[in-house]
Parts: structure tokens; sequence; C-alpha cells
């Protein structure tokens, strides 16, 4: 079988059916819509889903809208009337299903029977002769009996009767009595309805692509014995302390055989010492490629083993894929042919410029063999989907053919809808977009540098108020392996604190990297934004209970995230004004309110940025947001600390201590 890629194509629009000039309904602007309906909208399973278009047409006749939903390769729509906002704009919604693919777009058609009704009733309001009106409204009713049900036909033909006299009093109330209306609407005249051009998609993910905290950690360095590399036997013990502290995904750097040639030493030290494990990275050796587990780890059996475990414990395990290959792996010999060899018969090292991969070869996506290269590729995936896995972190994405991802992750959620993929793609915002759009659930951002107060305000309203809030869901990361901020280099407890209540209050999807974090880990490698001595290059030992780490603020925060379900979503966002005194806004304090989408829970997060000092200002709560006067009184519960505080009216003192908490996540309690 050789992959085909085939762009989606729209299925049953205007444009494929024969022109027909009485279809006069003009549908516009359906939104959302993703560049012409190339790509898919996203969704959770459960989700309400808004649209809204321009429907309007000639005259003042009197139109009838529907929003229509079917999962792809359904056959028959469903059918949800839209509501006219007024102006022309008509909005309607549902309820999206199970994870899978859907399809939607909107039908409207003239009411030649409503308009003729609404008229009837001006006539008569104006006092004017409605004879004939009603023997008009009489072949109207009569087509109408033609298309409805037996049990309607008869009803209808039973009011073409009283409407053909002509003008009684009668013949008026049975025109305008609800009855026949109803009937009518049972027998609506579709024939000339007009189909937005396009059947646009939706791609529904499941609830945890919607609200998900991740824990990622090194299995090499959890063996309990010092210098032994550690199992998944061993990770094994880890699982109820990372539950315990409210994490549901457990993300492990690649599990494959490292190579040797080329290995790297501590340090990135491009010579390994003769104990160096490798960076997990370079993946491939005799002992196997992609689908293989690295010996040290254990069998394949304890893998799935530590799968299975994990989900006792409501954990999902996310693998690290990624598509390159140590000089070992087995595909260099098996196919050369999907790398570009130099004249020289070597291959040019993997970069990410201004990093340098010396240990990996890049697979070349302009291969003669793409086909199977493709499907190889795609292979990995399902292997692994085969073994229990369904998270997948993908290593530099942006750095592979953007159709091949399109393709693949298409052809895996064909067959797994469960599967979830999160992009790790710290590049340029377009490269970013289109992979979102191409199908990855998730994405790495741009949050570990926007450290200011500007900064974040700009950068979370750009993520969720801009049409990137479709299709790109953010996961907020304050670390990673790779990434230990200037602001955390050195940084104090407090700073640690102050990052990771941001990353788990602004976005529903938020991770670290676990243990460098909890411990508040801040020594760099001198002029990098690299850890010293760090995990992708040697065996650490962590001691999780050393005095100074957040546990208990992870494990607290990540409480309050589950039982509130405003911090479940990441899009509803407003940030509020503090001001030092009036007029002047405080940069320091950063503060903003989430709801859920019922309206009944509502979330305040402030957030000092300055972790030395105590800061303090007047924060105004947005009442009018919620329809109430700026002299309200209500009270707001600081979830951190359990206290209560009466608040009387918009404006409010408020104070932060970073050494007591830098944070506040206030409940906020209106009168309902
Ligand atoms: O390029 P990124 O900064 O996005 O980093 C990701 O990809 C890197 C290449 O896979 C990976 O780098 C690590 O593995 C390399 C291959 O073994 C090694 O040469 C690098 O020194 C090492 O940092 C990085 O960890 C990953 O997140």
């Amino acid at each position: 079988m050789k992959p085909e890629f085939i762009p989606p194509a729209p299925i049953m629009t205007d444009r494929d059916r024969p022109f027909d000039g009485r279809r006069r309904v003009v549908i516009d602007r359906v939104f959302p819509e993703i560049d012409g309906g190339r790509f898919p909208v996203k969704r959770v399973e459960g989700e309400r889903m808004m649209v809204e278009a321009d429907i309007f047409t000639d005259g003042a006749d009197t139109i009838v809208a529907e929003l229509l939903h079917r999962r792809k390769g359904e056959a028959e729509w469903s059918a949800v009337p839209m509501a006219d906002l007024g102006n022309d704009r008509w909005t309607a919604s549902f309820v999206v299903g199970e994870p899978g693919m859907y399809e939607y777009t909107v039908r409207a058609w003239v009411d030649h029977f409503e308009t003729w009704r609404k008229g009837l009733q001006k006539k008569l309001d104006a006092g004017q002769d409605v004879a004939l009106d009603l023997r008009i409204g009489a072949t109207l009713v009569e087509l109408g009996a033609a298309r409805a049900a037996d049990e309607d036909a008869g009803t209808l033909h039973h009011y073409v009767g009283l409407l053909s006299v002509g003008g009684s009093d009668a013949a008026v109330e049975a025109a305008l009595g609800e009855e026949l209306l109803a009937a009518m609407r049972r027998a609506p005249e579709k024939a000339m309805a007009s189909l937005y051009e396009k059947a646009l998609q939706l791609q529904c993910d499941r609830k945890l692509a919607g609200f998900s905290t991740w824990y990622e950690f090194f299995p090499r360095s959890w063996s309990e014995e010092p210098g032994r590399h550690g199992t998944f036997r061993d990770c094994m013990r880890l699982l109820p302390r990372i539950a315990l502290m409210g994490f549901d995904v457990i993300y492990l750097p690649p599990i494959h055989p490292i190579g040797l040639a080329k290995r790297k030493g501590k340090n990135n030290a491009l010579v390994a010492g003769p104990e160096d494990p490798g960076s997990c990275w370079a993946i491939g050796s005799a002992d196997g490629g992609h689908t293989s587990v690295h010996p040290e780890l254990g069998t394949m059996e304890e893998f799935e083993a530590f799968v299975r475990e994990s989900e006792m414990h409501g954990i999902s395990v996310a693998l690290d894929i990624a598509f390159q290959c140590s000089p070992d792996h087995p595909w260099v010999q098996e196919h050369p042919q999907w790398f570009r060899w130099r004249p020289d018969g070597t291959v040019q090292f993997a970069e990410n410029p201004p990093k340098r991969y010396e240990d990996i070869l890049p697979i070349d996506f302009e291969s003669a063999d793409w086909q199977n290269l493709w499907i190889a590729l795609r292979d990995v995936f399902l292997f692994w989907i085969g073994k229990g896995v369904t998270v997948f972190r993908v290593d530099n994405p942006h750095t592979k053919g953007f159709a091949f991802w399109e393709w693949a992750i298409g052809s895996i959620r064909e067959q797994h809808p469960e599967a979830m993929f999160l992009a790790e793609a710290f590049t340029r915002p377009k490269l970013m977009a289109r992979l979102a759009k191409g199908g990855y659930t998730h994405s790495y951002t741009y949050f570990t540098w926007r450290n200011t107060k500007h900064d974040l305000q700009e950068y979370l309203t750009e993520l969720t108020q801009t049409e990137l809030r479709e299709y790109m869901r953010p996961n907020f990361w304050p670390n990673t392996p790779d990434i230990l901020h200037e602001e955390l280099q050195g940084g104090s407890r407090e700073k640690f604190i102050i990052r990771f209540v941001l990353a788990a209050t602004l976005s529903s999807n938020y991770g670290m990297y676990g243990p460098a974090y909890e411990l508040c880990e801040n020594a760099p490698y001198p002029g990098k934004e690299e850890y010293i001595d760090s995990e992708k290059y040697e065996i650490r030992q962590w001691d999780l209970d050393r005095p100074g780490n957040i546990r208990s603020e992870i494990a607290m925060v990540n409480r309050i995230r589950h039982n509130n379900p405003a911090l479940q979503q990441t899009n509803d966002i407003t940030f509020v004004k503090i001001d030092v005194s009036q007029g002047q806004e405080h940069d320091q304090l950063i503060g903003y309110v989430k709801c859920s989408p019922d309206g009944a829970n509502i979330i305040l997060t402030v957030v000092t940025l300055d972790d030395r000092n105590t800061r303090g200002g007047w924060l105004r709560f947005p009442l009018e947001k919620f329809g109430l006067p700026h002299t309200e009184r209500f009270t707001v519960e600081d979830l951190l600390s359990g206290r209560t505080f009466e608040w009387n009216g918009e404006w409010n003192y408020i104070e932060l201590d970073p050494h007591r908490m830098p944070a506040h996540i206030f409940r906020v309690n209106l009168p309902s």
C-alpha cells in the first residue's frame, strides 16, 4: 500500500449541485472556518460548538436557517434551528460527541408561508381587505400538505378549505392560528434551500486534550542503587507520588536503544566516556530502533506493565517520538535511501540552528522512496498504540514535512481518534500554527519566554482572542530539559512558584520537567539556557524530599485546577486592571478572571511577578461582565490560603508577600 495524500474535499455543497437561480438565500461569513475550510477547528468531546453566519435574501422575505452537523462518514445530517442575532447574523450550536472528525455547514431557505402570514397580519393591522390574500394562503398551505406527513396532511387540507373561502373572520383566525403554523413548520419547503458552499470540518479530541497536567522525567535516573541505570520497574514507585501531586500525563523522553557511534558525553561533550549513557534522542543501535526499548530500561513487557500501572493511577503515558537516527540505527543499513548522503559517503548531522545534534542523522523527507518512508514512520505510532500508548510528544516536527504530519495524524486518528500529539516546535509562529492546523492536538508555546506582565497579557490575548483559539491548543511549560530560562537561572523558590502558578492557571494544559522543577534546580550550563549536568547526558540521583522543594504548592494548585472547571479551559480569560494608585497600572501584579462554560465557577488569579518584595495594589473586578452594578458586594475565597474576603464594589485592595505565597487563586462568589 502506498500513502496517497488527498486533501479533505468538501462533500455536499451548492458548488456541487446544478445551478438553480431560485435559491435566493445567501449564506456567507460562516464562523469558525479555517482557511476557507481547508483545515478543521478543534473541540473536545462534550464541548458546545457555536457557529455563526451571515444569512439574508433579497427583499424582506422570512428566512429559516439551520446548522447541519454529522460525524464524518455518516449519510444523514442532524439539524439545529439557527436564531437571528440581528443585522442578518445567525447562530446555533451543538454539543460535540465522541472523538473523531465531524462536519458542519449551514442551510437556509425562504419560508413563503411565514412571509405571507406576517404580511397578512400587517394588512389586517392597517385595516386592509385580505380576501385575496387568504386564497393565496390556501395555495401555500396546499403545497405544504403535499410535503407533509400523513397526519399533518389531513390537518393542512382542512385549513385549505377554511382559507379558500376568503375574507371571513373564521378564515382569518384559522390563517393566524398556532396549529396551522406548527403543521406548516413541520413541512418546510426546502426544495430551494441554499447550502453553504462548503462542509466544514471539526476535529473532536478526547477530554484529556482540553485539560491535562504533564510531568516529564527520565526513567534512567530512578534506580534505587546509585550508579545503576533506572528501569521501568524502578519507575513504578514514582506513580503514586506523581498521581498524588495531581498529574495525569507522564511524559517519557525516548525509551529506545541509544546509539554508540558519536555518542555524547556529560554536558553535551562530543566524546562520551565509557560509562556515559548517551542522549536518549540518539535513537537506534544493534538492539533496534523506534519500535524497540532500550535494554537497560527493561523489556517491552515491562514497559507495557508500566503503562498499565500508570493507567491504574489515572495517568496516561506519553512517549517522545523523535524521527531521527543514530548512525547505528538499523534503518541506516536497511533503508539508506531515507538519508541524504554526501559525496564523501557521510550524512550531515542534524541541527536545529544554532543547536547542533552531532550524534544523529536527519531523515530526508525528499527521499525518492518517500511513500515507504511515510508508512514506516506512521507505523511507529501505530506500534506504540498497540502497546497501550495514545499520547505522543513529537520532537521537532517542524523539521519534517507538513504534508507528512497531516497524512500521518489523519490516518492514525481514523483508527484511533483518541490519539493525542503534542508538537515540540519552538519555531516561527506560522510553522507552529500550520502544525496545529495539520492535526496536532497540543502545541508547546513561547510561554517560557513571556515574563513581563505586558508580554504575558499580549501573548495570551493572541492565543485566546484570535483565530488561533479555534485550532491551536497551547500547552504551557515553565521548564523543559532543554530550557532553563534565565528568569529561573539562579532563581529563588518564589520565582519557581510564580512561573508554575502562571503556567497552571493561564493554560488548562501545562507541564513541567518534574524533578528539576519540584526541586527548583536553578544551575545553568554557563552561558546557555540549559541545565548543567543535564539528565539528557547522564544518570542523576534526585532526592525529591530535599528541603526547599515546592511539591506541596504544586499539589495544591493541581487540586484547585481539578476542582474548578473555570481553570479547565484556556480561552475564556479576562485580564483585570490592577493599579498601584489611581490611574497608574501596576507592572508587577497580574490578574485574570476565568469562567466555567456554564458560568457557575469563576476564578480570579492574581500573581506577583516580584519574587522579593511585598506588592500591593487596587484591583478592579469586572462586575459588568456578570451583569452586576459596579457597587455590588460579594465575597472571594482564596483557595491557596483558605481566607475569605468581603469585597465592596469593583475596586479592592490586594497585597502579595512572595515569601508567604506569591499568588491568590480566588473563587469568586457573586450574588446570583
Ligand atoms: O531541537 P529542540 O531544542 O527542540 O530539542 C529537541 O530535539 C533535540 C534533538 O532531538 C534534542 O536534543 C538532545 O538530543 C540530541 C540527539 O541525541 C543531542 O544531540 C542533543 O545534545 C540533546 O540535547 C532535545 O532534547 C529535544 O528536546
